[in-house]
């Protein structure tokens, strides 16, 4: 009889929808929620927050369904999944109330998580989730299955159009101009971790392979400015005890220059299997 009784409690547990916010309405943001707008299973859109929501006004009105709009610190009383897809400084306030509420929050501003590491052990204290997709890069299934037994090395270079980096830190503190070049420039030459200080709007991938790999210190780095490229393109190098692999991607920018296309597919790709039957990759 118990048994019975149990299985009967757990099943609406497993239709019930997850409700899902999204803070920013950049381009991940918004094909992220026009996707689930759309209809993901088990899976819907309750809550988005903009800087200057007013803006939004006429997509959040194409909507089929639309979602309440939410200051950033309201959003963990309207879902269960946060989308963290903001300016990396907003990263601390959006994914915080999220996991010391035992949720879950999904991270792109990747680069921000190695100055708020803290927020790993508050959703470990309170059973929450910091999940961080392969967004723009690619194989990360592949560099977590290899660091279960032991990397030797891990490289990555990165070749974006100026555009794709203009105005970065590193690049205004150090007084780089790469706005006239005509040759492709090497503009850095570092770790993950000092990278996504330099580049916080432009290397999140880096920092998403660090933590998959061999950490943000020992994961290396180069970044070219190539005035003749349209795409942003990264070239990553695996040495491990289990295989060696190298693997490359070139992004078709979004409407924002620094960010790929791809990066909001992989976000609903990962929502896709949040209730999916069959799942597909590590
Ligand atoms: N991990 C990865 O692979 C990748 C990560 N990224 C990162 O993802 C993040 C999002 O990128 P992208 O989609 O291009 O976004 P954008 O940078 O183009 O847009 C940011 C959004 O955040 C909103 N915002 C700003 N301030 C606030 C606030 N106080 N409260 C609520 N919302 C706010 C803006 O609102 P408004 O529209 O009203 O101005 C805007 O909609 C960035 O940090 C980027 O670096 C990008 C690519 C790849
Ligand atoms: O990592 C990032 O923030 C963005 C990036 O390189 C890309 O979209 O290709």
């Amino acid at each position: 009889m118990a048994p019975f009784r149990k299985e009967r409690e757990a099943k609406p547990m497993a239709n019930t929808s997850l409700r899902v916010a999204i803070a920013g309405l950049g381009p991940i943001g918004k094909k992220v929620a026009e996707a689930l707008d759309q209809g993901i299973d088990g899976l819907t859109l309750a809550a988005v927050s903009a800087q200057n929501p007013e803006k939004h006004h006429n997509w959040l009105g194409s909507l089929k369904k639309k979602p309440a709009v939410l200051p950033i610190e309201k959003l963990s009383d309207a879902a269960d999944i946060a989308i963290e897809c903001a300016p990396a400084k907003l990263l601390r306030s959006i994914v915080a109330p999220f996991v010391e509420k035992g949720k879950t929050a999904i991270v792109l501003s990747a680069g921000a998580l190695l100055e708020n590491e803290d927020l790993v052990e508050l959703a470990r204290k309170n059973g929450g989730q910091i999940v961080v997709p392969t967004g723009a890069l690619i194989g990360l299934d592949a560099v977590t299955a290899a660091a279960v037994g032991e990397i030797h090395s891990v490289r990555m270079v990165t070749r974006k159009p100026v555009n794709g980096l203009a105005g970065a830190p590193f690049l205004v503190e150090n007084n780089i101009e790469i706005e006239s070049i005509k040759e492709p420039l090497k503009i850095f030459d570092g770790t993950a971790r000092e990278a996504a200080k330099g580049f916080p709007a432009n290397l999140n991938v880096a920092v998403a392979l660090s933590l998959a790999g061999i950490g943000p210190d020992r994961t290396r780095l180069e970044i070219w400015a190539d005035p003749a490229l349209t795409r942003n393109v990264h070239r990553v190098e695996v040495d491990s005890d289990s295989a060696r692999f190298s693997m490359s991607i070139e992004n078709i920018p979004s409407e924002n220059p620094k960010t790929g296309r791809i990066t909001a597919l992989s976000v609903i790709a990962l929502l896709r299997k949040q209730r999916a039957a069959l799942r597909v990759g590590t």
